[in-house]
């Protein structure tokens, strides 16, 4: 059952970190481990939601130490392997080498998608590691076509295997991401990955574009556990492509069952397109902020979707979490000044 048109990358194990505030345990990545693992998935993402070196008050403080978690998946799996994210300037060559020492095999080496430029250290590194090494362009939506080339070839030019198109947001339309995926596929000579988010409930529809333009590696969330309204729901994505005759090599019956057995009873609350995440695909906003955007709204007494416009407008990215709470006092006090004028 190994014959696969396109591999897939299932990413509740750190995605969803990010919808469960960072609060993996052990025994809980070795239960979704093994079952994805029996159920031939390729790769296992595994860590912080932000990545390595991830927890910090800024990004949300894991409950197990991530490394941890690493090692008990790499324990458990018996043909999958096991990849780790890394966002250069949270995570360091440092935790790379660690991670590598525990048995990962694949890194994934993410940058805003105007800054490709600060992954070559980590890439060449990552290479030098002997790992299996993937370019991820975060909030790809963000920039015209030939910017996005233009930072994907930076990517392969460090020596990426793969890269890929992230959004982020999940603010991509498809005739977007059509256009996209045909530029890179045309420009490159690597694989091309897409990474969706569900928002505006495109997460399907986009990763079928993607596939049809000539993506070979595509992420999923199995159960849509990951930030925002999670990504393309992988074990939905493996019957889906079963059905077009793709091969995803992955066992469809246990997907289903790994899903609901093991994977819906660590959901917080059921996943669904929420007014907060259909916000963050409407206003283009990195999908990671809407459960810090909630607590500031708790906070400040005032609506989510008001701070996530904002911060929509203001063009904010992943690493400015902390204009988050800036932006809500600053509609909270705006409110109290119109107040007091009545
Ligand atoms: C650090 C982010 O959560 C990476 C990611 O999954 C995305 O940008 O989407
Ligand atoms: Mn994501």
């Amino acid at each position: 059952m190994n014959e696969r048109d396109v591999l897939i990358t299932e990413v509740a194990l750190r995605d969803g970190s990010h919808a469960i505030a960072h609060s993996y345990k052990v025994d809980q990545v070795v239960r979704v481990t093994k079952a994805l693992d029996e159920a031939n998935v390729p790769y296992i993402e595994v860590s912080h939601g932000d990545g390595l070196g991830g927890s910090s008050l800024q990004y949300g403080l894991s409950t197990t130490n991530e490394f941890e978690l690493i090692e008990a998946a790499v324990h458990t799996c018996k043909q999958s392997k096991i990849a780790v994210l890394l966002l250069p300037g949270i995570g360091t060559v440092k935790e790379l080498k660690v991670a590598a020492d525990l048995g990962v095999k694949m890194a994934r080496i993410a940058t805003h998608v105007t800054e490709a430029d600060v992954s070559k250290q980590h890439i060449s590194k990552s290479k030098e590691l002997g790992l299996e090494t993937v370019g991820f362009l975060m909030m790809s939506h963000m920039v015209p076509v030939e910017k996005l080339v233009e930072q994907a070839l930076l990517m392969e030019s460090y020596g990426a295997d793969v890269v890929y198109m992230v959004d982020s947001a999940g603010a991509f339309l498809p005739h977007e991401v059509k256009q996209r995926i045909a530029a890179l596929r045309q420009a490159l000579s690597v694989e091309i990955g897409f990474h969706a988010h569900n928002n505006l409930s495109l997460a399907m529809a986009n990763t079928l574009v993607a596939i049809e333009e000539g993506a070979t590696r595509i992420d999923g969330s199995v159960r849509c556990l990951g930030a925002g309204a999670g990504n393309t729901q992988t074990e939905v994505l493996v019957g889906v492509l079963e059905r077009l005759n793709i091969k995803t090599g992955i066992d469809f019956y246990k997907m289903m069952d790994l899903a609901e057995d093991i994977v819906a009873p660590i959901l917080h609350t059921p996943q669904e397109i929420t007014r907060g995440s259909l916000i963050l695909g409407y206003a283009g906003v990195y999908s990671s902020f809407l459960l810090h955007a909630n607590r500031a709204a708790k906070k400040w007494n005032v609506d989510a979707r008001d701070i996530l416009v904002e911060l929509g407008k203001q063009r904010v990215v992943g690493g400015q979490e902390d204009m988050i709470q800036d932006v809500a006092s600053k509609i909270a006090k705006e409110r109290a000044v119109l107040l007091k004028g009545e």
